[in-house]
């Protein structure tokens, strides 16, 4: 389980400091799905890098399972069992497709394993395995071969950031399969930063994050429903009036 509380992370911007996570407090427990929505600019991917240990916190706290992970660093919280997919994977010139799933995996992979990992993001796996990490892959390849990564191990959280973003239709077919195969095995804690409605329809909580705080928490059941109702401004309110 992940227990997040009060989590803060401040930036200094030209002498006043910001604060792009704002006391922000959940828990995923054991084979749940967590889905974080909200406005861009919300603060989604700040906290995710605060959560893997990119950025480090200003102040709260971050235990998985009972053990207190918010001073270690990206490296022990990754052995500690936090698995990260960037929203825009970093490129690695000189690095091979098979290598990075092998580093990812932590142990040597072989081309069967591996090819199998890069059927699961949609990727014919031959045309891949040699390919280096770098400008020539498309963006919508590098997500797939980052998400790949995390998928190559067995995470007791992994949070995967825009999964969508820049991927055709029937690689996200594909990925929601997986998604859904993760969740039914409950055996890990997924943690997806989504703007898709098939995405947040799969949460057993959701999240949504404003100007970096906590605006809506709680179950699929009862905070999905609220996510597409158009708030209403005051007059409306008062006067029974339609924007
Ligand atoms: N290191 C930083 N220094 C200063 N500002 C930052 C930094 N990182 C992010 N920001 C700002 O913090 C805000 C939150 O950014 P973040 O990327 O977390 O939003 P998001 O909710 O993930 O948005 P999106 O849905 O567009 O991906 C944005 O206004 C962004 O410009």
């Amino acid at each position: 389980m992940l227990k997040v509380e009060n989590l803060t992370f401040e930036v200094n911007e030209e002498g006043k400091k910001r604060c792009l996570v704002n006391h922000i407090s959940f828990d995923v427990k054991d084979g749940e799905m967590l889905v974080i929505t909200g406005p861009n600019g919300g603060g989604k991917s700040t906290l995710a890098k605060v959560l893997a240990g990119i950025e480090k916190a200003n102040s709260g706290e971050i235990y998985l399972d009972d053990e207190n992970i918010t001073e270690y660093d990206i490296d022990h919280r990754a052995n500690a069992g936090i698995g990260y997919a960037f929203q825009q994977p970093p490129r690695f010139k000189g690095m091979t497709v098979t290598r990075m799933l092998s580093l990812a995996a932590g142990k040597e992979l072989t081309e069967e394993e591996s090819c199998k990992l890069l059927s699961a993001v949609g990727l014919c796996s031959e045309d891949y395995l040699n390919r280096q990490l770098d400008g020539t892959l498309s963006g919508g390849e590098m997500k797939r071969i980052e998400i790949a990564t995390v998928l190559a191990k067995s995470h007791k959280v992994s949070i995967f950031d825009e999964p969508e973003a820049g991927i055709d239709l029937w690689s996200f077919s594909m990925l929601i399969k997986r998604f859904e195969e993760i969740h039914r095995e409950k055996k890990e804690c997924l943690i997806l930063i989504s703007h898709q409605e098939k995405i947040i329809n799969m949460a057993d909580k959701i999240m949504v994050i404003e100007d970096g705080e906590v605006k809506k928490y709680g179950t699929k059941e009862d905070v999905f429903p609220t996510l597409f109702q158009q708030e209403k401004c005051q007059k409306c309110m008062t006067e029974g009036g339609k924007c």
